[in-house]
């Protein structure tokens, strides 16, 4: 079965977040089941840089008023095409923001292009004797491509749409219809139309063959106004094709026994020798030694990860006698804030600003549990690499982190299956308690030590989430 897969972004040539990871990890789950995935992305600098061999494989004269190419490439066991469209893609910030951190103007239509080459290629017009079975897109950035498909000549080949957070819609107002080259009905409800604007990710929902969530919790959330940020009712007149299927990590790049990044390896058996890795991160964020926990955050700074909620109980995590360190950046009002915190308890509390991916497996290899205190969450990564890292993850009880944490409650550890604590409601009173349970476990080394173990026995594979993708599209082939 052939698969085209199409996202803005890929792990580990561009990422800003787990979409890269997730796009980045499936295809290999996926293999041993006769799958073959090929993944299309743009073109932007850093792809280009970083892929030494490429070949051409395809070209468009006209793709939103410039030629275009088409580029495979091999990586790391990734088989890309590589969509290259300089005119939109040569930039020099990120994916979707300039240097400055402002949304570039034309997104629209750099995501626009990206899905009308997705289709075409469906179309198999494109790549010369290659045509995908189903296209599996990801996010608003690509969700075009099943409207697209729909308009034009892969009408009849199936589809998938994935949301990895429901938050982010592509919503555009209603002048870039004109541009987008759809026909003039799709300028209605059943498909791009949405409020008087463009929807980009309410039309690939209104039009996907099957749409999933990242996992079973957040399937169910999203059909509510709380979690569902307005598209509820299409999701529930679509719930017969509305999945969950809870994301896995890449048990290679993610391995404690193994990891280039981290200062001492170490396995469920040799927990000790977490001691180095946790000696690097004292001195990497100016920590005095000491005893007690010390807890550790990897998140873009946003009211969605509750980043608010940490600021408010980092003076009580020193006073218990822990420390916090925390990488990330975002809302310059919360960073502010987490920077204040780190100069008010200097040896206590550490901060670093920005995306350091090496640093990310050093903090899960040394710090003892990390807090994740989303308001929603629709999986979820970093509670993933926690456990794998023996990392405890302290989590508010939400979408997929309500899926793959077991709380240590009376019931959860008599039965020795907890692997971390969840609370509930999220504000800083539930944080608050969390961190008081975790302090007491912690003081309990046969506890702390079968938290950590239990932890990273867990299955945090793809191996039973790919299976589920399997029937998935053995379904919509007619095979399942
Ligand atoms: N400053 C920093 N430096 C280095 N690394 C950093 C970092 N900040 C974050 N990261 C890394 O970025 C990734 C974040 O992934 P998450 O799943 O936690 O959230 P995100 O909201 O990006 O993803 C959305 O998509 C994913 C994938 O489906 C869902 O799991 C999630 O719930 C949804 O919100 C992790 O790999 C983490 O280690």
């Amino acid at each position: 079965m052939n698969i085209l897969s199409v996202a803005s972004e890929v792990y580990p040539l561009v990422k800003t977040g787990g979409l890269a990871d997730v796009v980045g990890a499936l295809p290999a789950a996926l293999s041993p089941h006769g799958i073959r995935t090929r993944t299309l992305v743009p073109g932007y600098p850093a792809v280009l840089q970083k892929l030494k061999k490429k070949k051409k494989v395809g070209s468009f004269a006209n793709l939103f008023g410039s030629p275009a190419s088409v580029l495979a490439a091999d990586l790391d066991g990734l088989d890309l095409l590589v969509l290259d469209l300089p005119t939109l893609y040569e930039r020099d910030g990120g994916p979707y923001v300039d240097a400055t951190g402002r949304d570039y103007v034309d997104n629209f239509r750099r995501f626009a292009a990206l899905s009308l080459a997705a289709a075409e290629i469906a179309a198999g017009d494109v790549v010369a004797g290659w045509k995908p079975d189903i296209v599996h897109v990801h996010d608003w950035q690509t969700a075009l491509t099943p409207v697209y498909m729909r308009f034009g000549r892969a009408a009849s080949t199936p589809t998938v749409m994935t949301i990895h957070n429901i938050a982010f819609q592509g919503q555009f107002g209603p002048e870039v219809f004109a541009e987008l080259a759809l026909p003039p009905e799709a300028f209605s409800m059943q498909f791009v139309e949405y409020y008087g604007d463009v929807g980009f990710l309410k039309g690939g929902l209104q039009t996907a063959n099957a749409i999933t969530t990242v996992s079973p919790s957040y399937a169910q959330e999203i059909l509510t106004p709380e979690f569902g940020m307005g598209l509820e009712g299409l999701l529930k007149s679509r719930l017969s094709d509305l999945s969950g299927i809870v994301n896995g990590i890449d048990a290679d790049v993610w391995n404690p026994a193994s990891d280039p990044l981290i200062a001492q390896h170490f396995s469920a058996t040799t927990l000790k020798q977490r001691g180095a890795n946790r000696r690097a991160i004292e001195e990497r964020f100016g920590l005095e030694q000491g005893n007690g926990p010390i807890f550790c955050v990897i998140s873009r700074l946003t009211w969605q990860k509750g980043m608010d909620l940490l600021a408010e109980v980092t003076d009580e995590i020193v006073a218990m006698g822990g420390k916090l360190i925390v990488l990330g950046s975002g809302d310059t009002a919360l960073e502010g804030a987490l920077l204040a915190a780190a100069s008010r308890h200097r040896g206590h509390v550490g901060m670093v600003t920005g995306y350091n991916e090496p640093l990310s497996h050093l903090m899960q290899a040394g710090s003892d549990a990390i807090l994740i205190p989303s308001r929603f969450e629709p999986c979820g990564l970093t509670q993933l690499y926690g456990l794998r890292y023996g990392c405890v993850p302290v989590v508010a009880r939400t979408g997929g982190l309500a899926d793959t944490i077991i709380d240590a409650n009376e019931a959860g550890l008599s039965a020795k299956v907890a692997t971390g604590f969840q609370f509930t409601p999220v504000n800083a009173d539930g944080l608050r308690l969390a961190i008081r349970r975790v302090f007491r476990a912690y003081n309990e080394p046969k506890v702390w030590a079968r938290l950590q173990t239990q932890g990273m026995k867990s299955d945090v594979s793809w191996a039973r989430s790919a299976e589920r993708y399997v029937s998935l599209y053995s379904g919509l082939l007619g095979k399942g």
